[in-house]
């Protein structure tokens, strides 16, 4: 059987990867694509979005630890699949993978080479990084996640290009030429882009890989961490390959709800897949701090209806004075008024809404949103938000 082919969709959070998946399953006449989707967050609301208007395979993976856990759901959901294909108990040409805006795409990527099983089963065709025009600046600059999804990419889409000057936009293109040479580049509106640059790029050269990533195929033994500067003073299991370089900026606790507000210990909830006793900190205030151990999401859960007037003005006026610090923030909305769900979602400054499918008859009619952001005020929000309920 021929191996399957594989395109890894990376990019910081909103940076249009969901919109550029949504165009492309929507494109893709005849072609069966299964999409795994590997969202931050409790909520798989993109899941959500996605499967409103696509009959595709969805599949969703529990969250995780970005640098372990990732690869145990992605190994196991990709050999799953591939036996079911080979079984005929799904049919499929292709497979798309959406990893969420703060992955490093890195161990998701080696996941392909790493495991056998996997390896005998699928090629992986190339990354696509989506480079969101507007924020991309300040996204480089604060956070490795965003500089190596680039330093990754096979073929680099940049989305919003239509918001900024020509002048910002080839500044822009300078700075990701620079960060990454081999990738070619392209501004795609909304997702609008040809299939076949998408699709079969054949684009993923290992070699250019390891050039970015020397420990992209380091060992698969069994170790422990030495303390280093850099080290965050975690044990990793048997089955994790990921060895961190001496740049490594993994952030453990990033793929999952923090249960509490700052991150001196995980204190993460393991996804039911999860079996990775490794999770301790053994010198829990010993870690190295990185820019975005800040990074927190929490989720809002309502199922009294917003008024639509009082909840616009709360969040007209919630990104004047946080904005900068709200990353990302998106959710369905049960809202007064419709009978439909309402799409909502923001990065930093700019929000929209859009309306979704109708409520089915036997659904539980509530809302949910996913905030992410650094040092959110997640009080006021959530006050400002309960008064914006009917
Ligand atoms: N103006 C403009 N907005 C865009 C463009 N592409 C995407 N967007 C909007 O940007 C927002 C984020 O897009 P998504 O596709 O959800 O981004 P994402 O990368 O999937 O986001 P996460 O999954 O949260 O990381 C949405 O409101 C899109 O409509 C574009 O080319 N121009």
């Amino acid at each position: 059987m021929s191996l399957i082919p594989a395109t890894i969709l990376t990019g910081f959070l909103g940076s249009g990867k969901t919109t550029l998946l949504q165009r492309l399953l929507t494109e893709a006449h005849g072609q069966k694509i299964a999409v795994i989707e590997n969202e931050f967050g409790a909520e798989n609301i993109d899941a959500e979005i996605l499967v409103s208007d696509t009959t595709e395979q969805i599949i969703q993976m529990s969250n995780g630890c970005i640098c372990c856990t990732i690869r145990e759901d992605l190994r196991s959901t990709l050999s799953d699949l591939a036996e079911k294909k080979r079984r005929g108990e799904l049919d499929f040409e292709r497979v798309v993978i959406e990893t969420t805006g703060l992955a490093d795409p890195g161990p998701v990527a080696q996941t392909f080479f790493m495991d056998d099983e996997v390896a005998e089963s699928y090629l992986l065709d190339a990354v696509i990084t989506l480079v969101d025009a507007v924020h991309a600046g300040a996204q480089l600059d604060a956070h490795q996640q965003a500089r190596r999804q680039v330093g990754f990419a096979d073929q680099i889409f940049i989305s919003k290009a239509e918001l900024v000057s020509p002048g910002a936009l080839a500044a822009l293109q300078h700075r990701l030429k620079h960060m990454n040479p081999r990738a070619p580049m392209e501004a795609v509106h909304f997702g609008q882009v040809a299939l076949s640059k998408v699709l079969d790029l054949r684009g993923f050269n290992l070699n250019a890989k390891l050039e970015i990533d020397p420990d992209f195929l380091r060992s698969t033994e069994p170790h422990e961490h030495q303390p280093e500067p850099h080290d965050h003073g975690h044990v990793h299991g048997p089955d994790c390959a990921h060895e961190h370089g001496p740049d490594c900026a993994h952030e453990h606790g990033h793929g999952h709800e923090h249960g509490h507000e700052h991150g001196h210990e995980h204190g993460h909830e393991h996804g039911p897949g999860c079996d990775h006793p490794s999770h301790r900190h053994e010198a829990p205030h010993g870690h190295h701090h990185h820019h975005d151990d800040d990074v927190q999401s929490f989720v809002y859960r309502a199922q009294r209806p917003f008024d639509p007037a009082r909840l616009e003005d709360f969040l007209g006026a919630i990104v004047q004075v946080y904005g900068p610090n709200m990353l990302r923030y998106k959710g369905v909305l049960h809202m007064q008024g419709t009978q439909r769900k309402v799409i909502f979602q923001g990065v930093h400054q700019l929000m929209g809404s859009d309306l979704g499918p109708e409520w089915k008859p036997d659904e539980v009619r509530q809302s949910k949103m996913v905030f992410i952001g650094i040092d959110l005020p997640r009080d006021i929000l959530v006050q400002g938000l309960e008064q914006a309920l009917v």
